[in-house]
């Protein structure tokens, strides 16, 4: 099906607000409101929430827009794909469902990690991390949810990045153990396969086994998208590694399941939101902070001695370069002259901001 042309759908007082149009090539919806609706949009513009759900009727294909947003980073594929594989009533959008964006294609693990979050949520597959973050700027979504460190890989940097970047609160995290299988076409066996294709992070994670097989790793965007290349490719020598739900989306068979070197591979995920949960002291909390030190030789001493004087046990500590900030420019020409960089500190404890700041 083409997404070619659609009517924007607003409500029943005004069925139909313009038309849109994606292009492939950038993977860009660009929405051409009627003369005006725009006004009519904004003030109304509970109505016209949803982008990703695109529903028929009759034989008119209908988008819900939120217009005054740029609608860009979508997976192109992924109304697509939810048409066909779980029929129009699934895909079409519920507005009484919590939507939650999250990375990749559906069956991806960050599809995983918002179903566990959120059995009933609605999830709303995108291209990159930075989409997730938008989406629930700009109100198209409730809730991203996205992968903050493996215990394998460690942290995942662009997410800490973009924690800065963006204004969202995280309001909880979850778990997810990640069980890799590797999956091809009925009737292949494990030995047929010449390459197999995944996230880096899944082939990496996979070493023993693909170097056992003695196959070519082909590194995609993410599993699920691997599983869905395969799929869609006809060769039968080509095998993804993904999740077991992943083969079960895209019809293929399980060739071996709990193929990864390290049984426990766990990804700890942040759950993200426009606004905070106001924090208590009633239960365990925990809290994530972001700050930068001067230049002090005792100064990281005495911030982390605040929080051991209080009995706050810290779960992590991350540090990023500070971009923005030109002193990190080394000059090692000038004898003398070097100064050091500037990072961030993201820290992570155990306690309520509210006991935090208690004396
Ligand atoms: O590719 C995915 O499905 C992801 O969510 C990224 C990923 C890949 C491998 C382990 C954990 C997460």
């Amino acid at each position: 099906m083409a997404l070619n042309d659609c009517c924007i759908w607003g409500c029943a007082k005004a069925p139909q607000l313009g038309m849109a149009n994606f292009h492939p090539d950038s993977s860009r919806l660009s929405v051409n409101l009627k003369q005006g609706t725009e006004k009519w949009c904004k003030r109304e513009c509970c109505c016209l929430r949803a982008v990703s759900g695109f529903e028929s009727s009759g034989d008119a294909d209908r988008i819900r827009v939120q217009p005054s947003v740029l609608l860009e980073g979508f997976h192109k594929d992924a109304n697509i794909i939810n048409k066909q594989l779980r029929g129009n009533d699934l895909c079409s959008s519920d507005r009484s469902k919590l939507r939650v964006a999250y990375k990749g294609l559906p069956g991806a693990y960050g599809e995983d990690a918002a179903l566990k979050a959120y059995p009933n949520c609605e999830t709303v597959p995108c291209l990159d991390f930075e989409t997730a973050f938008k989406c629930v700027e700009s109100w198209l979504v409730d809730k991203a949810v996205v992968p903050i460190e493996s215990c394998i890989a460690g942290s995942i940097h662009r997410n800490y990045d973009l924690l800065i970047r963006h204004n969202l609160h995280i309001v909880g995290e979850l778990h997810l153990l990640i069980k890799h299988c590797l999956l091809g076409h009925k009737g292949v066996r494990k030995e047929h396969l010449t390459s197999v294709i995944s996230h880096p992070q899944a082939l990496v994670q996979c070493e023993t086994m693909l170097t056992d097989l003695g196959v070519t790793n082909i590194a995609v965007d993410d599993t699920a998208a691997a599983a869905r290349a395969v799929a869609l490719d006809g060769r039968r020598d080509i095998g993804a590694i993904a999740s077991s739900r992943a083969a079960q989306l895209y019809g293929l068979h399980i060739l071996a399941e709990a193929i990864q070197d390290d049984d426990v591979n766990v990804t700890r995920f942040l759950i993200l939101a426009r606004d905070p949960i106001i924090p208590g002291t009633d239960r365990p909390y925990k809290t994530s902070i972001v700050f930068s030190l001067d230049e002090d030789p005792s100064v990281l001493f005495r911030a982390l001695g605040a929080f051991a004087l209080r009995n706050i046990n810290l779960s992590k500590i991350e540090s990023r370069p500070l971009k923005h900030c030109p002193l990190s420019a080394v000059d090692d020409s000038k004898e003398g002259s070097a100064e050091s960089f500037k990072y961030l500190l993201y820290i992570d404890f155990e306690a309520s901001l509210a006991r935090a700041a208690q004396k």
